[in-house]
């Protein structure tokens, strides 16, 4: 079996956030594996500690222990390596919809006529032509998510971590964002660790479903999603989907 390159390990995390004097053990045992061009999901109860895992990862959370590996490595300064979403990605709402995209390349001073003719491919292949002038107050959630994914692409790093980005969505938008991103990451290589309430959106995403305990979160499953890719909304009506589905949900609860 082909060895395939492993992004980020991380064994044993744990975190106990301290708050006027009161602790709070939030991660008591993470262990994971993101390889390379995999897309792997979190699912977890609200609150258990999932998007304390990718702040840590991108850097945002200090005093955790634990080992974390990224490309091999153990290192000191992970959050350059990941492109990060937060949960809240909230677009400025005083630039427009491609001042808000480029922010990134500003950051970097990399704004040069080469990027923005990449930018422009890319605006189109993120549905957002057209929209380039428009405030993110005048477009709809779907778009204000693929504008805050497509700022995030532009980190220009392989490896995504993505909190929760459809979770506001309603059910037909978020359906049709699932396909349109795995569309987009089958085109563009990146490796996905992604967060996720919603069971079917990761079994339909991902090769890989860790399941968290509630907190003290602990990883207590790991589920191999062995659905061939190019995905199919079929799939979720296959009685091999709904085992997954029981798999999950059995571990949840
Ligand atoms: N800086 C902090 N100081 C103290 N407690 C914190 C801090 N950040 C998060 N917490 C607490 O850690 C716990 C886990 O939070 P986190 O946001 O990681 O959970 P989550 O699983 O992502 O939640 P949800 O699914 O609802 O988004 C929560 O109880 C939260 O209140």
């Amino acid at each position: 079996m082909l060895k395939m390159n492993t992004k980020i390990e991380i064994k044993n995390l744990k975190k106990i956030f301290i708050r006027n004097k009161e602790t709070l053990e939030v991660l008591r045992d993470i262990n994971l594996v993101l390889c390379e061009n995999e897309f792997v999901s979190l699912i977890g109860p609200s609150g258990c500690g999932k998007s304390t895992i990718l702040r840590i990862l991108a850097g945002l959370e200090e005093d955790f222990s634990g080992d974390i590996l990224i490309n091999g490595k153990t290192t000191s300064n992970s959050s350059s390596q990941f492109c990060y979403m937060p949960q809240k990605d909230l677009l400025m709402p005083w630039r427009t919809v491609y001042k808000n995209i480029i922010l990134p390349l500003e950051i970097n001073g990399k704004l040069n006529s080469a990027e923005s003719l990449g930018v422009r491919n890319l605006i189109k292949e993120f549905g957002l032509e057209g929209f380039e002038n428009f405030y993110p107050s005048e477009i709809s959630g779907g778009m204000r998510q693929r504008a805050g994914l497509l700022r995030t692409f532009l980190m220009k790093n392989d490896i995504m971590l993505l909190d929760e980005p459809f979770g506001a969505l309603d059910e037909i938008t978020r359906m049709n964002m699932q396909e349109w991103l795995l569309k987009v990451l089958s085109e563009h290589k990146k490796s996905v660790l992604f967060i996720t309430h919603d069971i079917e959106e990761a079994i339909f995403l991902s090769d890989r479903v860790y399941v968290l305990s509630d907190r003290p979160a602990s990883t207590i499953k790991t589920v191999d999603i062995e659905f061939p890719r190019p995905r199919t909304r079929e799939m979720l009506l296959s009685n091999e989907f709904l085992k997954y589905k029981d798999i999950i949900l059995k571990s949840l609860f």
